[in-house]
């Protein structure tokens, strides 16, 4: 008998698939390593029926497992790194961040064939307030209905035609083989994904050397950077995914360009900026262009959403 491992993940498909993906990378390198996987239900996961912004919390999805690996249930937690708040228990660390998926968002419809084709006051599905604010500043004609459930849930009411489009991830649809449902890819420019997509995090005991040695060539430093970047523009806003907020990073050879944006709920106001910053920079850089964006007046459209709520 060799080593054990216990992976704990949400049930949905999507979490599952992930966590095999990384069970399949971790017995590949390691041949002794026997991997596991715990499902453990997250508040996330219990209240479907309610708009996540309204469910209120930061965390719904990880609170949870974040629980089990703290007590020593399980040893390691796959994360969809967007589903992770800015901020971890003082015990956790997010240690490993293996390459990055498509961090794009995609359009899904049966009848159209892009944003831009799709008729005045479409009905368009999201639960995501980044989503939907961006939906409008694009095209303010659009009727945004509230749409939550898991990926296979969301794709089979846009095929029962209950909506006109969904707007999802790139990287759920890339990893569970479900490429062909993609009507067209949303130009990061124009449509700035969420911060983290399509970036997994692999969070373990702080003091664990035992698994992080374990997961260590999964790590991809150009992706850890990139969210980085991306997790400190976020962790300044003081956001969780329940406001407007998007930011992508990108890496070249020898430095990061983050796009920031909050938004209005309604699209009428949109704060975006770009910046750039040598590799190593990558928290300054998010830190710096959330300063300006709140000071440049996004900090009034958080306060009321904030207030609100
Ligand atoms: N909000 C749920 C969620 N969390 C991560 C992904 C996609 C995978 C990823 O971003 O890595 C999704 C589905 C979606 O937004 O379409």
């Amino acid at each position: 008998m060799g080593e054990t491992l216990v992976i704990g993940t949400r049930g949905s498909l999507l979490a599952l698939r992930q966590s095999e993906m990384i069970k399949e990378l971790l017995e590949a390198r390691w041949p002794d390593l026997h991997v596991s996987l715990e499902v453990i239900k997250t508040t996330g996961d219990r209240i479907l029926d309610v708009p996540l912004a309204k469910v209120g919390g930061k965390g719904l999805f990880v609170k949870e497992i974040e629980e089990a690996l703290m007590g020593g249930r399980v040893d390691l937690a796959v994360h969809s790194m967007k589903d992770v708040p800015a901020q971890l228990p003082a015990p956790l660390d997010l240690a490993v961040v293996p390459a990055r998926e498509d961090p794009r968002d995609v359009l899904v419809s049966q009848r159209f064939e892009s944003l831009d084709d799709l008729p005045h006051g479409a009905v368009v599905g999201t639960s995501s307030l980044r989503r939907a604010a961006q939906l409008l500043v694009l095209r303010p004609d659009l009727c945004i209905e509230n749409l939550r459930g898991n990926l296979d849930t969301r794709l089979r009411k846009v095929r029962e035609g209950a909506y006109d489009a969904v707007v999802l991830a790139a990287a759920g649809l890339h990893r569970m083989g479900w490429q062909d449902r993609i009507t067209a890819y949303l130009d990061p420019e124009r449509f700035v994904p969420a911060i983290g997509q399509g970036a997994l995090g692999l969070e373990i005991r702080k003091d664990d050397d035992r698994v992080r040695a374990l997961l260590e060539p999964l790590h991809d430093a150009s992706t850890a950077r990139a969210v980085a970047a991306e997790r400190a523009f976020l962790h300044t806003l003081e956001g969780g995914c329940q406001v407007p907020i998007a930011g992508h990073a990108v890496m070249s050879k020898d430095g990061v360009v983050l796009t920031g944006l909050v938004a209005s709920l309604d699209g009428r106001t949109v704060y975006r900026e770009s910046a750039g910053a040598p590799l190593g920079s990558e928290e300054a850089l998010g830190n710096d262009l959330a300063r300006r964006l709140l000071d440049a007046g996004a900090r009034e459209i958080l306060d009321a959403i904030y207030s609100a709520s």
